[in-house]
């Protein structure tokens, strides 16, 4: 069946409504797979926008593929000992596996491994996953045939997805279990193998069935080469790294917001200051803060170097606006790290034992093991919860009088209505977040040792629960920042207020917050005004459906990240 015929633009089960972004013009064009390095954009684009894969038709990566498995053939008729071939497997690898027993060996793996637990996963993820598992196959180095890798881009490209469990790796043999999934459905083992087809649950027989496929008998090798990778935990981090950088440009963007409301200084950011510590990070986010505050009126104008005694004011902002560069500089940097880490993992060839056909010879090894995803997904909730820690600090200052620069306690629209107590609710939401996300911080990759499986595996990265864990880091954050953008938004309108007499804030704020400002308002669908700001009476609108609109429009690439898609695209560029 030619899948690549199905209609493109049909929306399924799995995928998120595009509304479009900044890898809105890949979107619609198919991503190759084999004969160069994929991005983290495009694989969020296959994963989450359905865009359509297509496997490399270069005659000498295919020639290559071949020749692993022709390897593997001749090295089970003439018995060679070769680890998981012609040996059994992890802490049993003694175990002589005989030529009759080759593929029975592979087709048993799956069995054994089947013992994941928990929810299911993100359909998205293990998408994402099948993807980079075609990926790393055909750098003919693993032993497994064209067919077998045809076939995940036959599931990806109809739109069906095996049914993965949140528990069952341990990140050092790679993704033995949930890969278990993923293989025993390919090749339609058994029904209780099942997978979503397009938005219905079906057991994976049926499901080939469907798609015109015969169940596959796996050859010598082949289920090692499926299920000993890295594949999974990468492509939750692949998703998760995209997911972090909206954040990140979410939350420039929330601060300048913060910084208009606070009235504070556009100086901190000036870059007399930033060459004299020219980390990228900070050079960036000075940069990018300094552009983000141009033209508004709600700022402190002193890029001149010039500052005045303020009264009762301090004469320079307190640090959480000050320091602004110099605190969010090495998030920055480390993001950019990561995010080059796991674009490299997810170009790698990650199974054991890997094949060089050209010398005949193939070599024992790890590449499996996924320490830098479990370091790097540990360091993501790390600077995720220091996001939150900043954003909660802007948001104690904006409700208190005393360091809010003249603003209403707790952002109170309307103070004439005395039982209005503005956004404490909000701000306590909020404070129910932001622990979690800095808890969340801790890290899993160094703790004590399983000594799984007879001491074999006796490290381990736990990459696949700390990539899990860092979905569910980023999935609240989204939550956290909708808060952060509602308390944004209000300041802005009262700080317009209390210099104009107005409330359209519109009218004051700089060009770089004007989008944010709007496109947040459209989405919770109060449309700005002079006579009232965004919460005007307590009892007007329900505080929980906009921080559910605006965390499911952040989720979705709507017009909120639209709104930003400048500052992610700069920061891609670091
Ligand atoms: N990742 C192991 C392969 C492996 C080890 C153990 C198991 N197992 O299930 O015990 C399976 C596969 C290696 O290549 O050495």
């Amino acid at each position: 069946m030619n899948t690549l015929s199905l209609q493109q633009n049909i929306t399924r089960s799995w995928q998120v409504p595009f509304t479009g972004n900044s890898n809105s013009d890949n979107l619609n064009s198919i991503v190759t797979v084999g004969d160069r390095n994929l991005t983290i954009d495009e694989v969020v684009n296959v994963a989450r926008h359905g865009t359509q894969v297509r496997l490399t038709d270069n005659v000498d990566i295919l020639k290559g593929v071949q020749a692993s498995c022709d390897y593997i053939d001749r090295a089970v008729e003439t018995g060679q000992p070769i680890y998981g071939v012609t040996s059994g497997f992890g802490g049993m690898a003694h175990v002589v596996i005989s030529r009759e027993q080759a593929a029975e060996l592979q087709t048993n793996l799956i069995w054994f491994l089947k013992s994941g637990a928990g929810a299911r996963l993100p359909l998205a993820d293990v998408r994402a996953a099948m993807l980079l598992r075609a990926n790393s196959h055909l750098y003919g180095a693993s032993g497994i045939r064209l067919e077998l890798i045809q076939r995940i881009e036959t599931f990806l490209n109809a739109g069906v997805t095996p049914y993965v469990y949140e528990f069952g790796s341990i990140g050092a043999s790679g993704d033995l279990v949930p890969l278990s999934y993923i293989t025993g459905a390919l090749i339609g083992l058994d029904p209780s193998f099942t997978v979503d087809f397009d938005g219905r649950e079906m057991d994976a027989p049926t499901a080939l069935c469907r798609l015109g496929l015969q169940p596959l008998q796996l050859q010598p090798k082949e289920g090692l080469a499926m299920m000993n990778g890295t594949s999974v935990m990468t492509a939750i981090a692949g998703n998760c790294v995209y997911d972090a950088r909206v954040l990140l440009a979410l939350a420039m963007g929330v601060h300048a917001l913060a910084i208009q409301g606070l009235y504070g200084t556009n100086q901190s950011f000036h870059p007399f200051i930033h060459k004299h510590k020219p980390h990228p990070g900070q050079l960036w986010a000075a940069d990018q803060m300094f552009s983000l505050l141009k033209g508004s009126y709600l700022v402190r104008e002193e890029s001149d170097g010039k500052h005045e005694y303020r009264g009762q004011e301090l004469i320079q902002d307190r640090y959480s606006l000050r320091c602004l560069p110099q605190y969010m500089g090495p998030i920055v940097d480390g993001i950019s790290e990561i995010a080059e880490q796991i674009e490299l993992e997810m170009n790698s060839v990650t199974d054991n034992p890997l094949i060089d056909a050209n010398k005949q010879a193939s070599y024992h090894g790890g590449n499996f093991l996924g320490q830098y995803v479990g370091v790097t997904m540990d360091r993501l909730r790390y600077y995720i919860g220091l996001l939150a820690k900043h954003i909660d600090v802007q948001i104690a200052l904006l409700v208190s009088p005393e360091f809010s620069n003249g603003l209403p306690p707790s952002l109170v629209g309307n103070l004439e209505r005395k039982v209005n107590m503005g956004l404490k609710g909000l701000q306590i939401s909020g404070n129910s977040i932001m622990p979690l996300l800095t808890f969340y911080g801790n890290s899993l990759a160094d703790r004590f040792p399983t000594h799984a499986e007879q001491f074999n595996q006796n490290i381990n990265s736990q990459g696949y629960v700390s990539a899990n864990l860092t979905r569910r880091s980023v999935d609240i954050f989204q939550y956290y920042m909708a808060i952060a953008l509602m308390f944004g938004v209000q300041a802005a309108d009262l700080r317009t207020y209390k210099m104009t007499g107005h409330y359209d804030a519109r009218t004051c704020l700089s060009t770089g917050t004007l989008e944010l400002y709007a496109a947040v308002r459209q989405v919770v669908g109060h449309q700005p005004t002079s006579l009232r700001p965004y919460i005007w009476n307590d009892n007007e609108q329900s505080l929980d459906e906009h921080i559910a609109l605006i965390s499911a429009d952040i989720a979705a690439g709507g017009l909120i990240v639209q709104a930003v898609s400048d500052i992610l695209s700069s920061l891609k560029s670091i």
